[in-house]
């Protein structure tokens, strides 16, 4: 039996289109925060996933699993395979959308062990949406981008009003984004966000 959400995406998807001003194919994206546990430069035993938007505009994220990420000896933990998804899949709702959305419901398929030193390829794409709901998919690929499949999730992202953060989280969230410039501007205004959907 199949305990995956059927009907994907739901009844209520229309299909999305990037936005206009979308990251060309070949854009390699910038961290979204120097502090971000998925992408950020600033968190030694992170993540670090390095994104790119894909020829056919799907969003292809990288991430080599270290010592630091095992749950089993050798093998990366489950949770934090789901937290590079959700880094993924969020890079691609955001960066390809450009509004900001917060994840609501992430569910992940484990169909093969992933070993430490082993490097994730990740390929995430709109699948529709419906008013602020995106529906968004990704399967992770071992160590190739057409190596066997490991992983496999899909999400409901929820957009946002910028005051998400500013209320819930730290209040100077935005002058915080606009500190985390790396070797870019990655300040959500500057970026021609739309800050307030
Ligand atoms: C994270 C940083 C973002 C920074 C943004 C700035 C710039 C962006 C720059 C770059 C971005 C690039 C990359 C981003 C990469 C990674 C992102 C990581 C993302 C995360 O890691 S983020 C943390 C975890 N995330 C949360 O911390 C959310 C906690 N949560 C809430 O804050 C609320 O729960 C919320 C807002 C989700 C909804 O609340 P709400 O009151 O606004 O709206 P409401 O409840 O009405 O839901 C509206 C419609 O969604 C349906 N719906 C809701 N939840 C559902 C569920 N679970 N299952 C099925 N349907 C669901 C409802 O049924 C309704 O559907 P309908 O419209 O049809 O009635």
């Amino acid at each position: 039996m199949s305990s995956r959400t059927e009907n994907w995406p739901p009844a209520d998807a229309e299909p999305v289109s990037p936005h206009a001003d979308a990251p060309a194919p070949g854009t390699q994206l910038a961290e979204h925060y120097a502090e971000c546990f998925g992408c950020g430069h600033e968190v030694e035993s992170g993540l670090h996933l390095k994104s790119a938007v894909a020829n056919d505009m799907s969003v292809v994220s990288t991430f080599t699993v270290q010592k630091d990420h095992q749950g089993a000896p050798g093998l990366a933990h489950g949770g934090l395979l789901a937290c590079a998804f959700d880094e993924a899949l969020g890079s691609a709702v955001g960066n390809l959308l450009r509004r900001p959305a917060v994840t609501a419901r992430l569910e992940t398929d484990f169909v093969a062990p992933v070993p430490v030193g082993s490097t994730l390829h990740i390929a995430a794409k709109l699948d529709g949406g419906s008013g602020r709901k995106t529906y968004v998919s990704a399967e992770g690929r071992l160590d190739a981008a057409d190596g066997p499949v490991a992983l496999r999730a899909r999400a409901l992202f929820v957009t946002v009003g910028f005051e998400h953060f500013t209320t819930h989280g730290d209040p100077d969230a935005l002058d915080k984004f606009r500190e985390s410039e790396a070797t870019e501007t990655t300040a959500a205004e500057d970026r021609g966000w739309d800050v307030n959907p």
